[in-house]
């Protein structure tokens, strides 16, 4: 090499070194609302790809690429180095306490959460930081009583973070993050919860539910204890086939899984290590469409693109499909609508996925605490699967409430980024354009909200007021804007069934040395749902109250 090339290279590689801080302040720092992983990926390879032709086309030899890759090593380390830097020190949200690590990135979190229990961690976190932790380098997860309420309650200026983009290309009325266009899909969605579509739920409710009692007559017979979690997701996702197709699943009848939520429920699992870095997620689902979980996924959208194109053949019906394939069709599109998708795994998912955890954890609860399960029975022992109106059970209520508290069905989704002007939650400001993340499942056991906050005790939700403290934190079906749609449908899903089969059976865990009743918390994870362990129960018959009268005689 010349002494002309020599300093050339040496001049080169000084620049380098200054201009990535000089990089970091004017593209991402001035604008860091926008730095986001793929970005920030796209924008390395791009200089990158502009110094190799620059050098190589220069020298035209290995030298020239051996020269690029040093001047690029060089930039990216003062590049990053400048980011470190500036998160650790100088970033709006740096006086926050938490991991030094969270600061730095959110492959820290990602890593924390590979076994999928992001739950656990953020408690982990609230017991050792305090109600205000820093859990990325613009995200602080708050555990304040009233940070539900400042999110998404009234006048509230937050948006949906860029997690909700995790569903892209298609766009399903949860992941909608555009304010008006998010308003105006969910207009079309309220038409599918008309009294006559409810009518329709409810008929499809109480023949699931005959279905499910069916499967547990035949483990009765057979002496066997019941997979109940399964039963129940069986019970819930095939509701919901009809809720966005129109088309139950048949799994309760089958006795089996169906392919396409067996799919689903795989390619789910990988929300709980990737939540935290959503971006790696998407990349994950394009770059591997055909690998590993990727695969599932897409199959899974797949089988909604083709559940659609049938539901757009067939007659009109009540329910939120209709409301959905009727605006696509007015605007002369069709059934690969990315909409349309979108909205069907909407529906499938954020129905099933959240009325099967719940009722997992009511039944556990119940098998835990026999005595509760009585005074259960006692309110429903005339249950009348054609006749009895559930929604007249107090105590029935008070069970799912608590059970919403201690195991919420989504236990830390929900984030939210704050207005370009920041927003102030229980007197400590946070600043613009950083993620909230406000976690149900600690929020439901605090001690300044709840007395005897991991106790499962349902009279806290009637009889015994003074076991709560303050119920700003208890919001399980969020609020505001994006309240969610099927509250009524979940509400009426679960009670008909806890009711018939409580007023039906004695429940109890298994004799397997406790596994039944150890897995379903320990093996939980949250996946934006929570997923809790399989659990069997035994359930065996009532002797009627007729009968009994009869033998008292
Ligand atoms: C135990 C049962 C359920 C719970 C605890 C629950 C909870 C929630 C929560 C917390 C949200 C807000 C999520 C967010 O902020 O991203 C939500 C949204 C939603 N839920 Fe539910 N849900 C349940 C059952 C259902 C059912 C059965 C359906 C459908 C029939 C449903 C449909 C929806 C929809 C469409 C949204 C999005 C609303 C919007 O963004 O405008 N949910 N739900």
């Amino acid at each position: 090499m010349s002494l002309f090339q020599e300093q050339r290279f040496l001049a080169q590689c000084t620049l380098a070194s200054v201009s990535g801080p000089l990089t970091h302040h004017f593209l991402f720092k001035k604008n860091e609302w926008h730095m986001q992983g793929p970005q920030i990926i796209k924008s390395l390879s791009g200089i990158y790809a502009g110094l190799v032709l620059i050098e190589a086309g220069r020298s035209l030899n290995i030298t020239g690429l051996w020269h690029a890759s040093i001047i690029f090593a060089i930039f990216i380390t003062s590049l990053l180095g400048s980011i470190v830097f500036y998160r650790v020190f100088a970033h709006r949200t740096h006086h926050f306490p938490g991991p030094r690590l969270a600061a730095v990135s959110k492959f820290w979190h990602s890593y924390q959460c590979i076994g999928g229990q992001n739950h656990l961690l953020l408690d982990r976190l609230h017991n050792e930081y305090g109600d205000f932790v820093r859990t990325g380098p613009s995200e602080i997860t708050i555990f304040h009583p009233e940070v539900l309420l400042r999110l998404d309650g009234p006048g509230s200026k937050t948006q949906k973070s860029d997690w909700y983009d995790v569903l892209l290309p298609h766009v399903g009325l949860a992941t909608i993050r555009n304010r008006p266009f998010h308003d105006q899909r969910r207009r079309l969605w309220t038409k599918g919860f008309s009294t006559r579509a409810i009518v329709g739920y409810e008929a499809e409710i109480k023949t699931h539910a005959r279905a499910l009692d069916s499967l547990i007559s035949k483990d009765i017979a057979k002496s066997c204890s019941s997979p109940l979690s399964t039963y129940i997701y069986w019970f819930a996702f095939d509701i919901m086939g009809h809720f966005a197709f129109s088309r139950s699943f048949d799994m309760l009848s089958k006795g089996d899984w169906h392919h396409a939520i067996q799919d689903l429920r795989g390619a789910l699992g990988i929300l709980g290590p990737l939540s935290p870095v959503p971006w790696l997620a998407r990349i994950g689902f394009w770059a591997l469409k055909r690998h590993w979980i990727m695969r599932d996924w897409n199959n899974t959208i797949s089988f909604c693109g083709a559940q659609m194109k049938r539901r757009f053949q067939e007659p009109n019906s009540h329910d939120v499909a209709q409301a959905i394939i009727d605006e696509a069709k007015k605007n002369q599109r069709g059934a690969d609508d990315p909409c349309l998708i979108g909205d069907s795994i909407v529906a499938i998912v954020a129905g099933s996925d959240t009325v099967a955890p719940t009722l997992v954890f009511i039944f556990y609860q119940l098998a835990l605490n026999p005595k509760k399960a009585e005074k259960l029975f006692e309110e429903v022992h005339d249950f009348d699967l054609e006749n009895t109106n559930v929604k007249n059970y107090r105590y029935l209520k008070d069970v799912i409430m608590e059970t919403l508290r201690l195991h919420p069905a989504v236990p830390t989704a929900g984030y939210r980024d704050t207005p370009p002007e920041g927003i102030t939650i229980g007197g400590t400001f946070i600043p613009g354009n950083t993620t909230i993340v406000a976690p149900r499942y600690t929020l439901g056991r605090l001690e300044c909200c709840y007395k005897k906050p991991t106790e499962w005790i349902p009279e806290r939700w009637s009889t015994q007021p003074e076991l709560v403290k303050d119920s700003r934190s208890f919001l399980p079906f969020a609020q505001g804007r994006y309240t969610c749609l099927g509250k009524d449908v979940a509400m009426a899903e679960m009670a008909t069934l806890v009711a018939l089969l409580v007023s039906k059976y004695h429940i109890s865990f298994p004799n397997d040395g406790g596994v039944s009743q150890r897995v379903v918390e320990e093996e939980m994870t949250d996946q934006f749902t929570a997923t809790p362990g399989n659990m069997n129960l035994v359930f065996s018959p009532r002797e009627s109250r007729s009968h009994m009268e009869t033998f008292a005689n």
